[in-house]
């Protein structure tokens, strides 16, 4: 068992790049359960891009989402020139969360350094900033200095200003808003809001988007004399609107004040699910997931030469589109929407491309990120991890959730200072800076990033009363100073906040995620329920269970058997350290934390040692498949 081609998942080899992925032929005995059908073409048609993270070179370990960022470009063009032939308009959308989760996007000094050429390889017509755009200064200038000098107009952060060096002033990454015509006439006008994120570097500001919807430009886009047949909202917000999460509504109560009657069509992000929400007749917003799991779809259709400047085809594929926002609409606008798995087999079902799918641009994209990828040694294997732990799909007290399987026992094992090794330590976290599951097999340096992508900084207070410190996760997961800080944020639920965003809880509320190794029948996977039901899917899957789990996790180290300790060093991430010094009380101040190993050492450092310590069996045989 080994190689691309005979039908089994190869070894990864130690320091080379390989595709884990076999490369799909459609018809091939073992191509995975597909699409239900093809798509619903309408008269205009977007693809949906969001939270990224990093993952372009797809998904090594899990076939259904293994296409690459050089398949995804062949993709979008190949739709496009599908739109072309058949006389309708189609626009790609991203909104955000480009970086911190895989090795590709992580592993450089500064995030994206190698991975943003390659993501801005694929030709989008609108994008919009997410908050991990903002937390780092660096990466932050990043994106004002090249990207939107890059991609122009096309960059909406209507609320997402950067500092400028040269002009010492706060000044919008990209355009605030843009008003443009299609190929086929429809004259859009396009705004990009980010929520009210407030974990942002000095180098940014982020505008709430009920200051930013007072401000003239807002005003003067929308009282626009110029014709406007839709309207395009994208942001980094979930669709699915809370009194935590209303960004969305914010913006579209002030445009429907004015429009009572023109389509507004929203692209959110964020919460990491796929979701569709309606919002009136002539409104409807998707989500489409995360990590390059998930490609969203929504056509719509409606236009007339009475209501638009659309010049376009009338039935874009001798169907028309029947859908209705809702049951009661007396609205022209009819939509589809589709979640497609991000694999070569739906991308080549949907263009029925077969065997001619791959195009001479599409391969050097996946050429580069294999060099890329080679050049950062993220193939490199520390260790062959004997079970797969994930995050929610097991109780989190189960010994496969990965906290009690994996995180705990490696911050135990690797998070020392040798000079304080003979003082109990508590340790503790957010579950939130962990962010995939961890698969039997290999462990490479690509998966250190993976599952822990951050550079949160252990910092720690000595010798802290162990009936202070024993009291911190109790009050971090309730959350009361979160909630506070944070009541703007999309929360779900009491038990399952993440409050320093809160949103990825809300898939619980939504649908079960699944990890799908091969797929020769229906597999697990994402099993969606939304706005208009059940049918979004692309391909059907089972469901997996998906536990909720708190926000902050904590773990025990060098305590006395049998009894507590009087003291404990408490450790933290500095991501943290506010609400760790509020829930400790008065008493404890910043200037008593500092670096608990040193000022460098991070949450990107402690899984390596921990797999080269603990995981070393059967390193030279490590099979991927469990
Ligand atoms: O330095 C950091 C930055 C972020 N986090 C965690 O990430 C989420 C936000 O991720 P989204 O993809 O925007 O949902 C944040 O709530 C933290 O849990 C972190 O741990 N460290
Ligand atoms: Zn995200
Ligand atoms: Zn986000």
């Amino acid at each position: 068992c080994g190689g691309d081609d005979d039908g089994c998942y190869g070894p990864i080899d130690k320091v080379e790049h390989v595709r884990l992925v076999k490369r799909i032929q459609p018809g091939a005995p073992d191509a995975p359960y597909g699409p239900k059908g093809p798509l619903e073409w309408g008269q205009i048609n977007f693809m949906h891009t969001t939270d990224t993270h990093g993952w372009l070179a797809g998904h090594l370990k899990e076939e259904n989402y293994g296409a690459d960022w050089g398949d995804f470009a062949t993709f979008t063009r190949r739709m496009r020139q599908k739109a072309d032939n058949l006389g309708v308009d189609f626009l790609l959308v991203d909104t955000g969360d480009l970086h911190d989760g895989a090795g590709l996007s992580d592993a450089t000094t500064i995030d994206g350094t190698k991975s943003m050429p390659i993501f801005s390889e694929v030709e989008y017509d609108l994008l919009t900033i997410g908050n991990h755009e903002l937390y780092v200064t660096e990466v932050a200038k990043q994106m004002f200095n090249e990207y939107a000098k890059k991609w122009g107009d096309r960059y909406l952060t209507s609320n997402v200003k950067v500092y400028n060096d040269a002009t010492k002033q706060y000044e919008h990454v990209g355009a605030t808003h843009r008003y443009f015509i299609t190929k086929q006439g429809i004259r859009i006008m396009a705004f990009g809001v980010l929520f009210d994120f407030t974990g942002n570097s000095n180098a940014s500001q982020v505008i709430k988007a009920k200051d930013m919807v007072k401000e003239t430009w807002f005003q003067d886009a929308i009282h626009t004399d110029k014709p406007v047949d839709l309207f395009v909202l994208l942001g980094h917000n979930p669709v699915r609107q809370t009194d935590y999460a209303n960004t969305f509504t914010t913006v579209w109560n002030e445009i429907r004040a004015v429009h009572k009657n023109t389509p507004i069509t929203i692209f959110g992000g964020h919460s990491h699910i796929r979701d569709f929400a309606v919002y009136d007749q002539a409104s409807v917003g998707i989500e489409a997931g995360r990590y390059c799991e998930t490609l969203g779809w929504v056509s719509q259709s409606g236009f007339s030469k009475c209501n638009s400047g659309y010049h376009g085809a009338k039935k874009p594929d001798g169907k028309k589109l029947t859908r209705k926002a809702t049951d009661n609409s007396t609205a022209p606008w009819a939509y589809s929407r589709r979640y497609l798995d991000w694999n070569r087999n739906t991308f080549m079902y949907h263009t029925s491309s077969n065997k001619n799918f791959d195009s001479q641009t599409g391969l050097e994209i996946t050429q580069e990120i294999t060099t890329a990828r080679k050049d950062m040694n993220l193939g490199e294997v520390y260790g062959c991890a004997p079970e797969t732990y994930c995050i929610s799909c097991v109780p989190f007290d189960d010994p496969k959730n990965i906290f009690p399987g994996v995180i705990k026992p490696a911050v135990n094992a690797i998070v020392l200072n040798e000079a304080r090794k003979d003082k109990a330590r508590m340790i503790i976290g957010n579950t939130g800076a962990i962010r995939f599951d961890l698969y039997k097999g290999p462990f490479t340096y690509d998966d250190n990033f993976v599952v822990s992508p951050f550079r949160d900084v252990f910092r720690y207070i000595p010798d802290v009363p162990f009936d202070k410190a024993s009291q911190v996760l109790a009050k971090l997961n309730k959350g009361t100073v979160a909630k506070r800080e944070f009541a703007s944020m999309p929360i779900a639920r009491d038990d399952c906040v993440d409050p320093l965003i809160g949103a990825l809880t809300l898939r619980d509320m939504h649908q079960e995620r699944g990890i799908v190794r091969r797929q020769e029948t229906i597999t697990p996977g994402y099993a969606t329920t939304d706005d208009w039901g059940t049918d979004g899917d692309d391909t059907e899957h089972t469901g997996i269970p998906n536990y909720s789990i708190p926000s902050y996790w904590e773990s025990r180290a060098g305590f006395p058997t049998g009894s507590d300790p009087e003291k404990v060093d408490l450790i933290f991430f500095d991501f943290i350290e506010k609400y760790v010094l509020q829930d400790l009380g008065s008493g404890f101040t910043s200037d008593m934390v500092s670096c608990y190993i040193n000022c460098t050492f991070t949450s990107q450092d402690f899984m390596l040692p921990y797999a080269k310590l603990m995981w070393q069996d059967n390193i030279d045989n490590c099979p991927i498949s469990a």
